[in-house]
């Protein structure tokens, strides 16, 4: 069955508000729609055969999802939870939660989530603090509730136990390195 990859964007102009202290409300803006420009772009791509769904209430997100051939859908919600159960509905095989914020991402790391399905119910991509979710595959949409936001790793695996679900954490550095705090970007400087 066609998998589904669901990236929430949060408005561009509100996005990486942590990095207020060091970079202007432009800047934010731009890093965020680069980021989000890039995932789309992987996520799109052909020989992944996926269907995209970006959720967000931006409505430059939005067209950049149309124009990549992506599924555009107007957040009705609030925050990244309540917009990816929104968007699992659509959804009844395998379903990627993609974040929209991983410059290092690259089309093997979403190949591999992809296949998960085949060894386990939920793969949980966590980031480099091994703390959070960066990405969360689940072998059936809406099997788990999803916990996006502090501690969403150990929340996560907590959920898949308490449904007598496998799951596996995957260790990616493209899909480990979001970008959150100013302490991050030093990193992007040197990589790119
Ligand atoms: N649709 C939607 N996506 C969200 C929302 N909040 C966060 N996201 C997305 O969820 C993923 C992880 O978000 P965060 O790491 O919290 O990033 P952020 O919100 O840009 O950063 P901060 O503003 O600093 O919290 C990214 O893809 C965001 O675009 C929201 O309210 N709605
Ligand atoms: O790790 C997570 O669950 C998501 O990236 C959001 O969490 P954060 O807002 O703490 O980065």
């Amino acid at each position: 069955m066609t998998a589904a990859i669901v990236i929430p964007v949060k408005p561009f102009d509100q996005a990486k508000a942590r990095l207020a202290p060091v970079l202007t409300p432009e800047e934010r803006e731009m890093l965020s729609r680069a980021f989000f420009r890039h995932v789309l772009t992987l996520a799109t791509d052909r020989a992944l055969d996926a269907d995209v769904i970006v959720v967000s209430r931006c409505e430059q997100a939005l067209g950049m999802a149309r124009e990549a051939g992506a599924q555009a859908m107007v957040e009705q919600g609030q925050g990244q939870n309540e917009a990816l159960e929104q968007a699992m509905e659509l959804a009844n095989g395998p379903v990627l939660l993609l974040s929209s914020d991983l410059p290092f991402l690259a089309m093997q790391d979403i190949a591999v989530m992809l296949t998960l399905g085949a060894t386990t119910d939920l793969g949980i991509a966590t980031d480099r603090a091994k703390t959070g979710t960066n990405a969360l595959f689940l072998a059936r949409s809406g099997m788990i509730r999803t916990r996006f936001g502090p501690d969403s790793r150990a929340l996560h695996q907590a959920e898949a136990e308490k449904a007598g679900l496998r799951w596996t954490l995957i260790e990616r550095p493209g899909l480990a390195f979001d970008v959150d705090r100013p302490e991050d970007l030093p990193f992007l400087h040197n990589e790119s």
